[in-house]
């Protein structure tokens, strides 16, 4: 009884629930994840080949609707990147998908299942890693581990977890002596004792040092090339970027970016900044043929950048540098720490955040 309690502990969400949790039961079926996704049937009887789908999907808590008609897919072996700002939706749409909240409109399936309600169909195939773990803070590691692997059908083995996010150490020690990164680890083994086929991550890595959070993202690489749909949302940046297939920008409930990364990169245009020289004012900065510039403050100096997007931005952007260059020569200026580069994704994050861009990159 008291293992059911944990797990369903585990993954429940502490207050403000807008529905009835449903409550966990032992897991009873052996899944061979080398075949499970080619070979479990929806509920339709068809074989579903994507793991995540959310179509429409709106998502309210009384008059406030925090999620605003939002489509995305994620297939197995591929990790999707939900981000955006606080508040956006992020964390409404995975407890949607863990079947803790029912669509207030559109649909969401998992390997082609309703996941509301945790139907025992889908029990088997999905596990998480919540914001709020709710660990109990007097078993020890072990202990808690142990209770994870009775409620699994086909666990890993204790050792194993344990290795993998490095707390074999901590195996005796009681919950409340762990740090804060540390039971971050541990609440990614107990996701991973189960051995899931789709595996949400809801801000994973807040309070590891860099070493585990590195370590981290090796396990969900080695995961996801093993098969499994991983659906993450971060507020580190970088994360994504070496995690991510594909990945999608919330700001308000909705989703202003979505592609694959190298897409939407490409499509945030390429960047020439430099110093403001001191004897040149702003105002007589040059035109660039296809740049839109910009004069702010970096790190107390002022900073020019010249943003080019649009079709062939590496061309264009050449264009634009060979005029600058020639532009500074005749007036004998020099650019300090003058640079040309890619947009980065906190460029494209920043300009989301800030509001007024367009649709982009979407599949
Ligand atoms: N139980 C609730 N009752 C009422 N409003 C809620 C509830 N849960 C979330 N909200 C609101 O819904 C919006 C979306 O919240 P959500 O937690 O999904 O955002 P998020 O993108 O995960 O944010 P963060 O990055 O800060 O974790 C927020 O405005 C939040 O205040």
């Amino acid at each position: 009884m008291t293992s059911v309690i944990v797990a369903w502990q585990r993954n429940s969400r502490p207050t403000g629930d807008n529905s009835a949790y449903p409550a966990r039961t032992p897991k009873a079926k052996l899944v061979d994840m080398s075949t499970a996704q080619q070979t479990s049937p929806s509920a339709t009887g068809s074989v579903p080949t994507l793991a995540i789908s959310v179509r429409d999907l709106r998502q309210s808590y009384g008059t406030f609707e925090a999620v605003r008609g939002i489509s995305f897919d994620v297939a197995p072996g591929e990790l999707f990147a939900l981000l955006g700002t606080n508040g956006a939706g992020k964390t409404t749409t995975i407890e949607t998908l863990e079947g803790f909240r029912r669509p207030s409109a559109g649909t969401v399936r998992v390997f082609g299942v309703d996941p509301y309600g945790q139907p025992p169909e889908l029990r088997e195939r999905v596990d998480a890693v919540l914001q709020h773990s709710g660990l109990f803070e007097e078993l020890t590691v072990a202990e808690t581990i142990d209770l994870s692997r009775d409620l699994a059908a086909d666990p890993r083995d204790r050792a194993d977890v344990l290795e993998l996010v490095s707390l074999t150490d901590k195996a005796d020690v009681a919950i409340r002596q762990l740090s804060g990164g540390q039971k971050r680890r541990l609440d990614l083994a107990l996701a991973l004792v189960s051995r899931p086929e789709v595996l949400f991550l809801d801000e994973p890595t807040t309070g590891m040092d860099p070493e585990a959070r590195h370590a981290t993202w090796k396990i969900v690489s080695d995961l996801v090339s093993e098969g499994v749909a991983v659906l993450l949302t971060t507020h580190y940046l970088e994360e994504a970027e070496r995690l991510a297939d594909r990945l999608a920008i919330m700001h308000h409930g909705e989703i202003r970016v979505e592609g694959r990364l190298d897409d939407v990169l490409t499509g945030w245009g390429d960047r020439i900044g430099f110093r403001l020289p001191e004897r040149v004012r702003a105002e007589d900065l040059p035109d660039l043929p296809g740049a839109d510039r910009d004069v702010d403050v970096h790190n107390g100096e002022p900073w020019v950048t010249y943003t080019v997007t649009g079709e062939d931005t590496a061309g264009r952007a050449h264009r634009a540098l060979a005029t600058l260059l020639a532009w500074a020569g005749e007036r004998a200026v020099l650019l300090e720490r003058l640079q040309v580069r890619g947009a980065s994704l906190e460029d494209v994050f920043l300009d989301v955040a800030g509001g007024g861009v367009a649709d982009l990159a979407r599949d």
